[in-house]
């Protein structure tokens, strides 16, 4: 279980998350819209402990998020970040040694033809067991996002954090990236965070929805007021009014169709 207890994050004078407190059961799939620059990627980036709350509590199991990342949080960012001089299968080997490397130091012998046979078989359930020799200027977009999300998952982590991963993809790709990232999520019995910009998929993916907002603003003081989480819808328990409120907060100019993605 993670527990935000009265979380605050601030830049120098800028407050960007203003007294966020939330209880997340193990399991659960949350996804987080709002504004830009309403601070969800800093969020994400706390719970990931590369970054550090100015005020309040993050915790795992009772027990403060460590202070930086390790093996229980695994990330995916929209930009992926693989290593271009390593095949696809060592991009994801690699993400389990620089695990041990602290503990054991290089892997080798026995430990590194299981570590090679894990990360096999993650490749093949993320569809890229063709393209393990491959490098990532070899891969599409989508293949470049399924081998993100291998990397983060051959770690084994408890809790999944994506932000925005499938923003830059095409539609039909994000369809065939929706379909695993849910399938994912039941087989290893992940809690995921995912932010997204786009409405429809956070109802579409998520099993809880989060609206970041800044509810008070000071014309003279930008920094002044940080965003806080204003719904904490259920999926599937929303009444329409509720999700009129919500579609003007995340697309002020231009409203979203929701379900279109269902
Ligand atoms: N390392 C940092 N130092 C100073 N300010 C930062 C830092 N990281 C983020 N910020 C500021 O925090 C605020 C929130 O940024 P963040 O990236 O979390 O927003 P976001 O909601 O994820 O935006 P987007 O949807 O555009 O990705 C912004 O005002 C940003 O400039």
């Amino acid at each position: 279980m993670i527990k935000i207890n009265k979380l605050w994050k601030e830049y120098g004078d800028n407050v960007v998350l203003e007294d966020i407190s939330k209880t997340v059961a193990d399991g659960e799939f949350v996804t987080l819209v709002g504004t830009s620059g309403c601070g969800k990627s800093t969020f994400l980036k706390m719970l990931l402990g590369m970054e550090t709350a100015s005020r309040g509590e993050l915790l795992i199991d009772d027990k403060p998020i460590p202070g930086e990342p390790d093996q229980s949080r695994g990330i995916v960012f929209q930009q992926y970040s693989v290593f271009p001089h390593l095949s696809v299968l060592e991009n994801v080997m690699i993400a389990r040694e620089f695990e041990r490397s602290a503990l054991l130091g290089k892997l080798f012998g026995v430990a590194k033809r299981k570590v090679r046979e894990e990360a096999q078989a993650l490749l093949e359930k993320v569809g890229l067991g063709p393209a393990v020799s491959k490098y990532p200027h070899e891969l599409s977009g989508g293949m470049r996002q399924r081998l993100a999300i291998a990397q983060a998952l051959i770690r084994k982590p408890r809790v999944l954090l994506l932000d925005e991963p499938f923003g830059a993809l095409d539609p039909g790709i994000r369809a065939d990236m929706h379909k695993l990232i849910l399938e994912l999520w039941r087989e290893h019995q992940l809690t995921v965070f995912m932010v997204t910009h786009d409405l429809s998929e956070g109802f579409y993916l998520g099993t809880r929805l989060w609206v970041f907002d800044k509810v008070r603003h000071d014309p003279q003081a930008p920094g002044a007021w940080g965003a806080k989480i204003t719904y904490d819808l259920t999926v599937g328990e929303i009444p329409s009014d509720t999700l009129a409120k919500v579609q003007k907060i995340t697309s002020p100019e231009e409203q979203q169709e929701v379900g279109e993605l269902t």
